[in-house]
This record gives C-alpha cells, sequence and structure tokens, in this order.
C-alpha cells in the first residue's frame, strides 16, 4: 500500500476533497481498466480511441474503489474521492512513477525510436551490455526480457503504469539498464512522459501509422518521435537519415551522430557482403576520431550496418570494451529479424518482420547483393488498419521479385480475398503472382518450389507465433511450417534419387 499524498507528488489537481485528509488514505494499487479495481483502489479514467474511462467509473466503485483520478467532473456518492487532472494520460504517468518509487531514476534507460530498427537495436544493446557484465533488460514488441524472466507486451512501448511496474520489477532483480523501445503511438500518449531517459536514438523515419486511432498527419509523427529527445539527458541520431535535422533541431539534450554518407561521430566505409548465404552477413570498417575497427554483423544490407552504428555509439557513450561490442555484434541474432532458416540446403528460407513498404525495400533490395536465383516473397497485409501499406508492399514485391505468394498476414475481420486483391492491384504481370490466402499452404508452396539459389522470404510476421482472424489470435508457426515442409522435400528428393539409382 502507498499512501495517496506520495502518489499524488507533483501532480497538479484540484478535488471534492480537502487535500488535508488525504494524509491517513492508502492506495492498494492503481488501475486504468475498471475491471481490474478492487477495495481500495484508485481508478483512472482514460479517454480511449474506442470508449471513454469516465462511463465506467460507476463500475470501478461498484467493485470497490473510492480514489477515482478524472479529467471531466462527474457527479458520484458522496464517499467518492474526485482528484480532478487536465489530463489523466499524463497523471497516470506520474502517479505510477511515484507508486512505483520513480524506479526508472535508478535505472541506466536506452530509449529507442524511429520508423525501422528499433526491436533490432534495442535487442543488440541488451545482448552487448550483458556480454560487457551490465545486468541489461529490454522492453519492446518482441516481449519484456530480464535475467531469464519474460513477459509478452501488449503495445511497443507499454502503457506508463505498466512501464514502471516492469522497472521496479526489473531494478528488484538486479537489473542495471534498459534497452527499450519507443513508438510514437507511446510518445503521443504520455506512456514514457516520466521515464528518466539517459540516452535516446533515433533511427530513421518514412510515413508510418498514420491514419485514424494513430497519427493525424506526418508533421504529428514526426513531432511525436521528437518529443523522446527532450526526455533524455544524450541523444544519438542517424544523421544520413532525411528528418536527423529536425529531430536535432527540436532536441534539448547534448548529441552524437552516425552515419555513411554524412560526417559523423561514428561512421561505416569500407562495406563488404560476405557471399555466406547461412548468414547473409557484412563486413565494414568503423571510424570515430580516435579509432578504426574492422566489424562483422550477421545480418544484411547497408539498414544492418546503421542498426550497428547504433549500438556501437551507444557502447562508446557507456565506455564498453570495443572488443566486448565487436564480438557480441557478430554474434547477435534476433528473432524474426531477417532470420535465415537452415531448412534446405540449397535455397534460402529467410523470415523477417518487413510489413510497410519501406522495410519490405530494405530487405529485397539488400539481397540483391548476395548471389542468388530467383528470389521469392510471401506476404499479406494486416486487415482494419493501415490500408497504405497493401499498395506499397505490392508495389515493392512486384518491382523486386521474381515471384509473389499473396496471402493473409493478420486479417483479423476483413476478408483476406479483399486484402490479397487490393495488393494484386500493384501487378501488371500475372506470371509475377500466385494467390494462396492460406498463409499455411503458401508457406508449403514457398518450399516446395524453392530451387538451386533461390532465396524466399517470407515477410510480415517475424517474431510473431500467430495469426489474427476475427478478432482471435491461431497459433501459428513460420519456423515449424517450413522445417516440417522442407523434411517432406527432401526425403522425396532422397527417395527419387535411390529410385533412379
Ligand atoms: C489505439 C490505441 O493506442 N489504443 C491503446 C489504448 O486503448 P484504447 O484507447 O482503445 O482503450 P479503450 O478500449 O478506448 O478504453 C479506454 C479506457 O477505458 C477503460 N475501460 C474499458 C472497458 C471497461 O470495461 N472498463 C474500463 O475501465 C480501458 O481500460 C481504457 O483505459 O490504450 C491501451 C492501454 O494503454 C493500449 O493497449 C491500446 O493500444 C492498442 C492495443 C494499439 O493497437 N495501439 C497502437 C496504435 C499503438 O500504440 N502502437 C504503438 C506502436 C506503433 C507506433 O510506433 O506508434 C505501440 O507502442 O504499441
Ligand atoms: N534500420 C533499419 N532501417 C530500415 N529497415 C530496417 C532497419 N532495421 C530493420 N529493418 C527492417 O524492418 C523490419 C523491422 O525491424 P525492427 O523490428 O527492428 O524495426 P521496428 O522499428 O521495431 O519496427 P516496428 O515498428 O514495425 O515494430 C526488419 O525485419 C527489417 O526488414
Amino acid at each position: 500500500m502507498v499512501k495517496l499524498t506520495r502518489i499524488l507528488e507533483d501532480v497538479s489537481f484540484t478535488s471534492n476533497t480537502d487535500s488535508k485528509d488525504f494524509n491517513d488514505i492508502e492506495i492498494v494499487d492503481i488501475a486504468y481498466s475498471s475491471l481490474k479495481c478492487q477495495k481500495g483502489y484508485m481508478f483512472v479514467a482514460l479517454k480511449g480511441e474506442t470508449v471513454d474511462g469516465h462511463k465506467y467509473v460507476f463500475d470501478a466503485y461498484s467493485r470497490g474503489a473510492r480514489v477515482f483520478v478524472l479529467q471531466d467532473d462527474i457527479e458520484m456518492a458522496d464517499d467518492a474521492i474526485k482528484i480532478i487532472v487536465e489530463d489523466t494520460r499524463i497523471a497516470l504517468s506520474k502517479m505510477s512513477a511515484n507508486y512505483f518509487g520513480n524506479p526508472s531514476k535508478s535505472l541506466k534507460i536506452i530509449g529507442v525510436t524511429g520508423t525501422k530498427g528499433k526491436t533490432t537495436i534495442t535487442n543488440y544493446i541488451s545482448e552487448v551490455l550483458n556480454r560487457a557484465g551490465i545486468n541489461t533488460g529490454v522492453i519492446g514488441t518482441n516481449g519484456t526480457f530480464y535475467n531469464n524472466i519474460s513477459e509478452t507486451t501488449v503495445n511497443t512501448t507499454p502503457e506508463s503504469y505498466e512501464l514502471h511496474r516492469i522497472f521496479r520489477k526489473m531494478l528488484d532483480n538486479g537489473v542495471e539498464c534498459v534497452s527499450m523501445e519507443v513508438s510514437s503511438g507511446g510518445l503521443q500518449r504520455y506512456r514514457v512522459e516520466h521515464v528518466d531517459f539517459d540516452i535516446a536514438i533515433f533511427t530513421n523515419l518514412s510515413p508510418d501509422h498514420i491514419g485514424p486511432k494513430e497519427h493525424p498527419t506526418f508533421e504529428n509523427y514526426l513531432e511525436c518521435k521528437a518529443k523522446l529527445f527532450t526526455l533524455a539527458k544524450h541523444g544519438i541520431i542517424n544523421i544520413d537519415d532525411k528528418y536527423a535535422q529536425a529531430i536535432i533541431d527540436k532536441a534539448t539534450c547534448d548529441i552524437k551522430t552516425f552515419g555513411i554518407e554524412k560526417q559523423a561521430d561514428v561512421m561505416a566505409t569500407d562495406i563488404k557482403y560476405s557471399k555466406d548465404l547461412d548468414s547473409l552477413g557484412v563486413n565494414f570498417v568503423c571510424k570515430t576520431k580516435e579509432s578504426k575497427d574492422d566489424f562483422y554483423i550477421c545480418s544484411p544490407g547497408v539498414f544492418s550496418i546503421y542498426n550497428a552504428l547504433a549500438v556501437i555509439s551507444v557502447c562508446r557513450y557507456l565506455g564498453v570494451e570495443k572488443e566486448i561490442t565487436r564480438k557480441a555484434l557478430t554474434e547477435a541474432k534476433v528473432c524474426g529479424r531477417v532470420e535465415v532458416l537452415s531448412a534446405l540446403p540449397y535455397a534460402t528460407i529467410i523470415i523477417d518482420y518487413a510489413h510497410n513498404g519501406v522495410s519490405l525495400e530494405n530487405i529485397l533490395k539488400t539481397l540483391e547483393y548476395y548471389d542468388h536465383n530467383r528470389l521469392i516473397c510471401v506476404f499479406g497485409s494486416v486487415g482494419g488498419r493501415t490500408e497504405i501499406r497493401r499498395k506499397e508492399l505490392g508495389d515493392v514485391a512486384s518491382k523486386e521479385c521474381d515471384l509473389s505468394i499473396l496471402t493473409s498476414d493478420n486479417p483479423d475481420f476483413e476478408d483476406p480475398m479483399q486484402i490479397i486483391n487490393d495488393i494484386a492491384k500493384s501487378y501488371d504481370d500475372k506470371s509475377k503472382y500466385i494467390v494462396e490466402p492460406d498463409r499455411e499452404k503458401a508457406i508449403q508452396l514457398a518450399v516446395r518450389m524453392a530451387q538451386e539459389g533461390d532465396m524466399i522470404v517470407l515477410a510480415g510476421k517475424g517474431h510473431e507465433t500467430y495469426q489474427l482472424i476475427e478478432g482471435v489470435k491461431i497459433p501459428f508457426s513460420e519456423r515449424d511450417i517450413v522445417r516440417d515442409e522442407a523434411k517432406k522435400v527432401l526425403a522425396g528428393r532422397e527417395q527419387q534419387v535411390m529410385v533412379t539409382n
């Protein structure tokens, strides 16, 4: 239990109760869903995208809550203590930090923002820092991980209450540093407002997450991303990105840069692509004012170098021994991010999370640098959201691939065939795509079709182990499907050889 006065420290509010009477009140827990309320709870009403949480204050009351944090004053029973604030999301953020004892102040927090690269970079940072003996946890799209504990996350950047709760758990378990993804949605909804960031990283920016329930305009999207650099002590920025200067102009922290094209504090030169189709790596020289070092990363392309440069910049700032950074980056892999499956000895199968135009273009164009026969891509696009992605994905795949297998990717309540038809509009040559709405069958087909030297990209699902159909997450493992089908194909080939002999 925590004293109400402590939870309300530095929160501006008015109340129907004299705040002197707060001294004796203790709060069991804070809930922003009425469904979680019990006796002794404080309920915070958030104005959501779907419903207004103020609608549920009576439900919260009936479940035992007597302290209510509201944006709108609502007529309630006499024993309800109303705390009226200007914005309940900002208040929730501050109150959660107070409730959990401001754990982010005792942790080194590294926040990564940008359209692409957040999951990869946060996981790389954790890999390197843990090897350097700094106990580091990760929070992001792939979940929360620290020591050997993991927790799934609903959002890339969890709600402020969840975030401070996770920080508290991490701190109590000996974690020293947290490498976390900071989504524009999280910044827009004040989820990280009271997080004490030591380092903020900007990867890149291109139009995404614009539409109903997300950002009204690209300018708003940029504005939200830039906000992270007003919350941190030190900024690390990809200077080659078109919007780097806009971020720097809005930043209030000191800034260091990384890049390939423009002069930067940490630069990559002498880029060479490895020809090993099992790891699809890349070599480069990392140049700073004090040194020049060879690096190898087992992830392909220029975008992977940018991700590595961001990590090297963090390690340089934190004083991590260079050899540790180098070795860790050589071996670091992230689930579902350019993940090469060793299933067929004669073809390369990659699972990747590319689900918008920019990321799909990056991965497909990158693969051109590695000698291969046909490039085949299996992909779909989400239902019920950001329809613009369908055209983007179709435009890219129709141009870059020898063959596309158009399928489903979390169609949710939409008709998968409608989504596929939208994507297919980008193709003027019907021989360049096959339609197979059942993703399992589409993957099996790709594995069966694979010939010597082919590269097959299963795009969009990445780390996900489900298919979202009509609001239900149905278990779905691309890795298992590939492995099972590859086994059958290889067994069939062996049999054929035996018969021929
Ligand atoms: C559109 C959006 O951002 N929605 C987020 C939001 O939910 P919401 O506003 O829809 O909530 P709501 O259903 O309208 O309910 C409003 C309030 O009433 C409460 N309620 C509701 C029902 C009830 O019986 N009792 C009750 O008290 C709810 O608990 C809530 O507090 O608040 C929830 C809790 O924080 C989030 O989990 C949820 O994220 C959803 C899942 C989502 O898809 N968000 C996306 C847009 C997002 O944030 N994505 C970014 C990554 C993308 C980026 O780069 O921006 C992310 O960080 O995940
Ligand atoms: N720096 C980068 N620039 C462009 N594309 C990238 C970069 N890093 C990774 N990608 C591509 O984007 C996909 C998603 O990468 P990652 O998950 O690291 O980014 P993210 O910012 O977390 O994305 P999201 O917001 O979609 O979760 C990868 O699977 C890869 O295809």
